[in-house]
């Protein structure tokens, strides 16, 4: 059943349009708009409201104006107020669901997926609110006591990008409510509509005004670029890519403020010889189809075990090539467009480079033609080792396939990389398993498993992956600081 014109409408007209600053719903100071568009199609959806430095400021101002209070809001009142929006998003899943589709052009089935895991982070933190424990001790030398306490950090600035426009707001936005944290939310420019959705959902969840600012804006780096800078600032929250996470890093280092970076990936996906082989392809699908392949934690590279090489690549090709193409609305769509033009150029940048130095493709391999920024689901067999799509992000639907002789090959391989986000592997050996935990260079491993995520466990990589973790018992601390008060021996 495709959507009908009308019901799209009526989503867009409840979205609401301008900059959340001190709990109201304001124009720019500039009276300037940014047009969201569909990449299904290419149309413009909705304009909002976009923000310049002197926006953000305000947004900054009453953050900083709430935090005080909001900090001192009992844990089990903010906990509560998560609850809440974790029951109206699931109330409103279809809403939310579909207006990820239009904006970012996802499969309707997936967007559901993500509308549960983004809720999921409000119900995890909801929980987790009123578990920021602290200790008190006796000094070893009996002398004095130790009383150690979690505080919140105060007013923050997340900055989230546009391939999952629930998950990675509610991913940051949860923790920082249960912590106690006041907060500026700048989502992506080019899906920044559910972000707007979910602000009047914790609106009416009944978060206090200020403790949400939420800041659109087309000029990223000098809308924010005087927050970092603002000493009343004290901790910025970015997912997105390395590069721009390397310069945010630099500018943090201003005002010296605490960081959590969630970045890049090229995910090794290793199929030992002893692997499943059928398991594995089905892992490899959800692995590397998941999202378009524009997910952080998609399979960049298959090394897959010389023996079982040409079985999984045949079967994984065949299973690839079923999966259609379409706008995401559709019912009959497993695969959705790009996000825009510049990352299919640069996919299919990336398959013609590798394709010119001797890589096959066993199913796709071009962009497809007509409107939208559509690309064919495509399996590379034969790529050399120095082919840019090893190495580079691909962020599309591509799976490259490489060969290897013995688990230290694979190590090596799998290794190969300055990214560090996630690893999968495939055997039926428990031990090997869990070597290649030990070995691998990774925050997360998928062990006979294609998809990782799940609110309840420590999101997030090593080496230029980035730093800190999201979810899990991890995901609070992110926006807490240690307190330890020395007390004078009480018996003295
Ligand atoms: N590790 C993770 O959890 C995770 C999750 C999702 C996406 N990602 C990564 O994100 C990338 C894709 O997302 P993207 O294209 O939106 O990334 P991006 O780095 O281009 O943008 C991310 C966000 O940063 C903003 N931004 C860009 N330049 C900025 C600047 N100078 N100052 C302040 N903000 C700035 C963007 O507007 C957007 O909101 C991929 O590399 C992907 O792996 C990582
Ligand atoms: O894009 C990266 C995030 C993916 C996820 O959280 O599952």
């Amino acid at each position: 059943m495709t959507v009908s014109e009308s019901r799209i409408k009526d989503l867009l007209a409840s979205v609401p349009t301008g900059l959340l600053i001190n709990g109201e719903w304001r124009p720019a100071a500039s009276g300037k708009t940014l047009d969201v568009f569909n990449p299904a199609t290419g149309e413009v959806l909705l304009s909002i409201a976009d923000a310049a430095a002197e926006d953000a400021a305000a947004a900054l101002d009453a953050a900083d104006a709430a935090q005080q209070s909001w900090a001192a809001t009992a844990p089990r009142e903010r906990g509560e107020i998560l609850r809440r929006a974790f029951e109206a998003v699931t109330a409103r899943a279809e809403d939310f669901a579909l207006l990820m589709t239009l904006e970012m052009g996802k499969p309707l089935a997936e967007a559901r997926g993500e509308v549960s895991y983004g809720a999921e982070f409000l119900r995890w933190f909801s929980e987790e609110a009123v578990r920021a424990f602290g200790r008190y001790s006796i000094a070893p030398d009996g002398k004095s006591r130790l009383l150690v306490t979690k505080k919140a950090v105060g007013p923050c600035l997340l900055i989230t990008p546009w391939n999952f426009p629930l998950a990675m707001a509610t991913r940051k936005i949860a923790p920082a409510v249960a912590a106690g944290c006041t907060m500026v939310l700048k989502p992506a420019a080019l899906t920044p509509l559910t972000s707007q959705l979910f602000a009047a959902v914790m609106q009416e969840a009944g978060l206090p005004a200020g403790v949400l600012n939420v800041v659109a804006t087309s000029t990223a780096g000098q809308t924010t670029g005087g927050l970092i800078k603002d000493s009343r600032l004290r901790k910025l929250s970015f997912t997105g890519s390395t590069e721009v996470g390397q310069r945010l890093l630099a500018d943090a280092s201003h005002n010296v403020l605490r960081t959590s970076m969630e970045l890049g990936g090229n995910a090794p996906f290793v199929v030992f010889e002893d692997a499943d082989v059928d398991a594995a392809v089905a892992g490899a699908m959800v692995a590397k189809l998941r999202n378009m392949g524009e997910a952080c934690t998609a399979a960049n590279r298959f090394i897959v075990h010389e023996s079982v090489a040409e079985e999984f690549s045949s079967k994984f090709a065949a299973k690839v090539a079923e999966m259609a193409t379409g706008p995401g609305i559709e019912d009959s769509t497993k695969v959705g467009p790009l996000i825009d033009q510049k990352s299919r150029e640069k996919v299919h940048e990336l398959v013609s480079d590798a394709v010119s130095a001797g890589a096959v493709a066993l199913t796709g391999g071009a962009p497809v033609d007509g409107p939208g920024y559509f690309y064919q689901p495509t399996v590379l067999t034969q790529v050399p080792a120095e082919a840019r799509i090893l190495a580079e992000e691909i962020f599309g639907p591509v799976a490259p396939v490489v060969t290897f002789k013995d688990e230290n090959e694979a190590v090596r391989l799998a290794n190969g990389t300055e990214y560090g986000l996630v690893a999968y592997v495939f055997t039926r050996d428990l031990n090997r398993g869990l070597r290649m935990g030990e070995k691998l260079e990774t925050g997360m491993l998928g062990l006979n498993a294609g998809v990782v995520s799940n609110a309840a466990a420590p999101f997030g990589g090593v080496k230029q992956s980035g730093l800190g973790r999201e979810g899990g018992l991890e995901g609070i601390e992110e926006y807490l600081y240690t307190q330890y008060i020395g007390i004078a021996d009480p018996n003295a």
